[in-house]
């Protein structure tokens, strides 16, 4: 019997989802999309086996229906999908990154004979749309999933088991509490990076040296300043009272730093690093998507001729293999940086010992 999957909203999660799902035993995915020209690049990049802008043509004969649209976009469409003669047992489930408002919607529609269980895999990039879709972005990586008390447990195992194909680790928490720790540790940090960014846009137009010497640092702590606005518009405003709480908290911090610098207290400044350097240490191994998209390794490279060249042999000759390598600092007769991304972490870990044998300075 053949398990039909509907996707809708095909972008970078729904993409990357139905990629896991596409040609593996007894599944037909399907997207849904809401524009004819998004459904064409949908099917040119092949992520699914067929592709519709009627919503009822993907729903109503489907087994598991993934909403993977904005934030603001799921409560109506379980609205609708809750008016449908869906099919006895379907489970509904979302991959927002908000999950208390979601799941309160759906349980109040009291939907019978159909399923929802929130879901949200901690996963992703700064990127968007389905040209950035992959089937590996939730390999190891946590996939929270909210069911509801009335949830039966053979549903809820139903759902985990086709989420197997992505190869996350699913773990169960309480919408809630969801909200309250993803706000800290994603919605949070995605505030301050675009006020930072914002905030050094202003000084760059005194003065465009700003941009031309930010360096490794401001592009680490920045990179997720290029998530899609409306994607984030949606997430902050479905979890908006948790952050105004983080940012009164967030508020003390920097009042910290502010006193430590007007008493001039070099102890406390040192403890302050002191203590964060301990913590950050202990984060869990690095992950992919949310956490960590690679393992990285970070080179010092004489600019010239050649040696990047020199470097991608060296490793090619003993197959370690290497996902990117990116110049992020360079300048003429000083040595640059240069970044390269390993997939597994025993490929960083031989690269890093064979290039130091090389008089390579690594870092991590
Ligand atoms: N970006 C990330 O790293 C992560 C995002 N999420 C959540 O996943 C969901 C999707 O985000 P992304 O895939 O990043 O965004 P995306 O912009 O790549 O994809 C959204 C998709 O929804 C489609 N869409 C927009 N309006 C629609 C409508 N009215 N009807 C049908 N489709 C519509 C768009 O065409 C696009 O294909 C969001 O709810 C987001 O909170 C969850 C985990 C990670
Ligand atoms: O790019 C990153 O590091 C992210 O933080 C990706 C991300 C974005 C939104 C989510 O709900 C989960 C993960």
């Amino acid at each position: 019997m053949t398990i039909k999957i509907a996707v809708f909203g095909v972008g970078l999660i729904g993409g990357s989802l139905a990629l896991c799902f596409k040609g593996k035993p007894n599944i037909q995915v399907v997207g849904h999309c809401h524009r004819q020209d998004i459904m064409e690049q949908v099917l040119e990049r092949g992520v699914v086996d067929t592709a519709t802008l009627s919503l009822e043509d993907a729903a109503l004969d489907a087994d598991f229906i993934f909403l993977c649209v904005p934030v603001s976009l799921i409560e109506p469409y379980l609205v609708k999908l809750a008016n449908l003669p869906l099919k006895p047992g379907c489970v509904i489930t979302d991959v927002g990154s908000t999950k208390a408002s979601i799941v309160t919607c759906a349980e109040k529609l009291g939907m019978r004979e159909v399923h929802f269980i929130g879901g949200h895999p901690m996963a992703g990039s700064e990127r968007s749309g389905v040209g950035a879709a992959s089937s590996l972005l939730f390999e190891n990586a946590y996939y929270v999933l909210t069911p509801s008390s009335s949830v039966d447990e053979t549903v809820y195992g139903r759902l985990a088991e086709i989420l197997q194909w992505t190869k996350a680790h699913i773990v169960k928490v309480d919408p809630e509490i969801h909200d309250e720790i993803v706000g800290a540790i994603s919605h949070l940090p995605h505030i301050i990076a675009v006020a930072l960014v914002n905030q050094v846009r202003d000084y760059n137009h005194t003065n465009p040296l700003y941009l031309q010497l930010a360096a490794g640092g401001f592009r680490d702590i920045t990179r997720i300043a290029s998530s899609d606005p409306v994607i984030w518009r949606d997430i902050l405003l479905s979890n908006k009272e948790v952050l105004l709480s983080l940012l009164k908290d967030w508020n003390q911090q920097t009042s910290r730093f502010i006193g430590l610098l007007t008493e001039g207290d070099a102890e406390g400044i040192e403890q302050a690093f002191g203590t964060a350097n301990h913590f950050r240490n202990e984060l869990p191994e690095r992950r992919k998507g949310a956490i960590h998209a690679l393992y990285d390794i970070y080179i010092d490279v004489p600019d010239t001729p050649g040696v990047i060249g020199h470097i991608a042999t060296e490793l090619g000759i003993r197959h370690i293999n290497l996902s990117n390598m990116q110049i992020i600092e360079s300048r003429e007769d000083v040595p640059g940086v240069l970044r390269l991304s390993f997939r597994q972490e025993s490929d960083m870990e031989r690269a890093k010992l064979h290039l130091q044998s090389l008089g390579y300075i690594v870092y991590i």
